[in-house]
């Protein structure tokens, strides 16, 4: 499945809720109109069952799953991607394991040149962050607006925006340059349908 050029990137958030709740949220999320879901999952759960169900959530409204940091869950159970951090193993070895149509997608945090580098090694898509504080991850680094508009100039893969988005700030990284937002608390922390439909409205 090819990976969308615009609209909602919903993370879900897998802590202390039940596969059951999280299934239901991440339907709600996709019947909101978010188009990309991240299964990301730091739980000790044994992860399959609940990735393969979403897998088949995700595909029957015609969105991609990615899967963070794990090349081999990816694998195992064919989902669309792998989304890789700066532990999570190298493009090549995601490309060999995934092969040539999976979603690769990297996070660059505020390093343009990175991702520039990423562009150049084949991903599709590109994720720069935290533009906001973060519940949901409070140690994660800040980036600056100003690198998504450079990166504007340089990237022509879809470039992924992420940290502390809302609704009521993530126009201005839209208008600076990015093409998704990557959300989880925003999404997941309220009425994920009713959310991801106050996300969509930036798009339009
Ligand atoms: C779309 C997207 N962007 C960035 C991240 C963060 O990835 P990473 O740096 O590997 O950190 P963890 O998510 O593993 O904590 C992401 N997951 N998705
Ligand atoms: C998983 C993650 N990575 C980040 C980065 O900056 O790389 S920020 C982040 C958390 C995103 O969650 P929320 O939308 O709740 O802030």
């Amino acid at each position: 499945m090819k990976f969308p050029s615009k609209g909602l990137y919903a993370i879900t958030q897998t802590e202390a809720k039940s596969a059951d709740a999280i299934i239901a949220e991440v339907r709600a999320a996709l019947q909101g109109g978010a188009v990309v879901i991240q299964y990301r999952d730091k739980t000790t759960r044994e992860a399959q069952p609940l990735a393969s169900a979403l897998l088949q959530e995700c595909h029957r409204h015609h969105a991609p799953l990615i899967i963070n940091d794990d090349i081999e869950l990816a694998a195992k159970i064919g989902a669309d991607g792998v989304h890789l951090g700066r532990d999570d193993g190298s493009v090549a070895a995601a490309r060999q394991l995934l092969g040539p149509k999976a979603i690769i997608g990297v996070s660059c945090y505020d390093d343009l040149a990175k991702a520039i580098d990423m562009q150049g090694q084949g991903v599709d898509y590109v994720a720069f962050g935290r533009f906001f504080p973060s519940n949901s991850k409070p140690l994660a680094s800040p980036a600056h607006i100003t690198t998504l508009q450079q990166a504007r100039q340089s990237i022509n893969i879809p470039i992924v925006a992420i940290g502390g988005i809302l609704p009521d700030n993530g126009a201005q990284l839209l208008a600076a340059g990015a093409d998704l937002l990557a959300v989880i608390g925003g999404v997941f922390e309220h009425d994920p349908e009713q959310s991801a439909r106050a996300y969509q409205r930036l798009f339009i």
